[in-house]
């Protein structure tokens, strides 16, 4: 059943990063996007002092939803599809602000490296104490992933908002799945797919030599 609009659904976004990887091992982009709008929501539902995250997250999901619905939307069905319209037709810009609007390959990048992050912030909450701190895991797995790639007041101000998260049972309470036994047991069934989704981005990003879009 469909979550109510605006309500954040831990099953939706599981089953939108399931249906995510195609039998050829094609990343679809539809899903993938879904599932990140689950997880935005998510995000909202946390206090305005996630608004600039939630903001540049929305903004860059955004220009992929723009790009899945445009005139080469065939073009975009699927991250692998998308890599390869794009390098053919010299749209992968290697300079940004050279004046051409964001491609889809350095938005699928941040959107990917922030993905890193979200697999270890759920690992850490499904296998932590019950008394851990969602503000430690959830800076531990920024600082081991995306912050490397932020400037400093960026990551002060993630930093920050971190240390107003709840602690991690009360986290796992408002995730909406069910006791905090439940939501890990559904952490554990979702993990296996973003990571899924997660790998074969990176090595098709590797392979086309795409992990340093500026
Ligand atoms: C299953 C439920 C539990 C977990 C729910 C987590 C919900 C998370 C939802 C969204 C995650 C945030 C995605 C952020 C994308 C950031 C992309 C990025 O790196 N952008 C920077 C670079 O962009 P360009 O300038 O090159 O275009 C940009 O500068 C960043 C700006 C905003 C700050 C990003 C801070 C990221 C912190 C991620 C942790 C979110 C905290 C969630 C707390 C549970």
């Amino acid at each position: 059943m469909a979550a109510a609009r605006g309500a954040f659904s831990l099953r939706e976004v599981l089953a939108a990063f399931q249906t995510c990887v195609t039998e050829r091992r094609e990343v679809l982009l539809g899903p993938y996007l879904c599932g990140w709008r689950g997880l935005i929501r998510f995000l909202h539902s946390l206090g305005a002092i996630f608004s600039f995250v939630s903001k540049d997250a929305v903004a860059k999901v955004q220009i992929m939803e723009n790009y899945c619905r445009g005139e080469q939307r065939e073009k975009y069905v699927s991250l692998q599809s998308m890599v390869e319209y794009e390098l053919a037709n010299g749209l992968v810009n290697a300079q940004r602000r050279s004046g051409r609007p964001d491609s889809g390959c350095r938005t699928v990048l941040r959107l990917h490296r922030a993905l890193c992050w979200l697999q270890l912030f759920l690992e850490g909450l499904r296998t932590g104490q019950e008394d851990s701190r969602t503000s430690v895991i959830c800076t531990d797995s920024y600082n081991a992933s995306l912050a490397t790639y932020h400037p400093w007041v960026i990551r002060k101000a993630a930093t920050v908002a971190f240390c107003t998260l709840p602690p991690r049972n009360t986290f796992l309470e408002i995730m909406n799945v069910g006791t905090p036994e439940e939501a890990v047991a559904m952490l554990g069934e979702a993990l296996p797919y973003i990571r899924d989704v997660y790998g074969i981005t990176q090595e098709l990003f590797a392979q086309h030599k795409l992990l340093d879009l500026p």
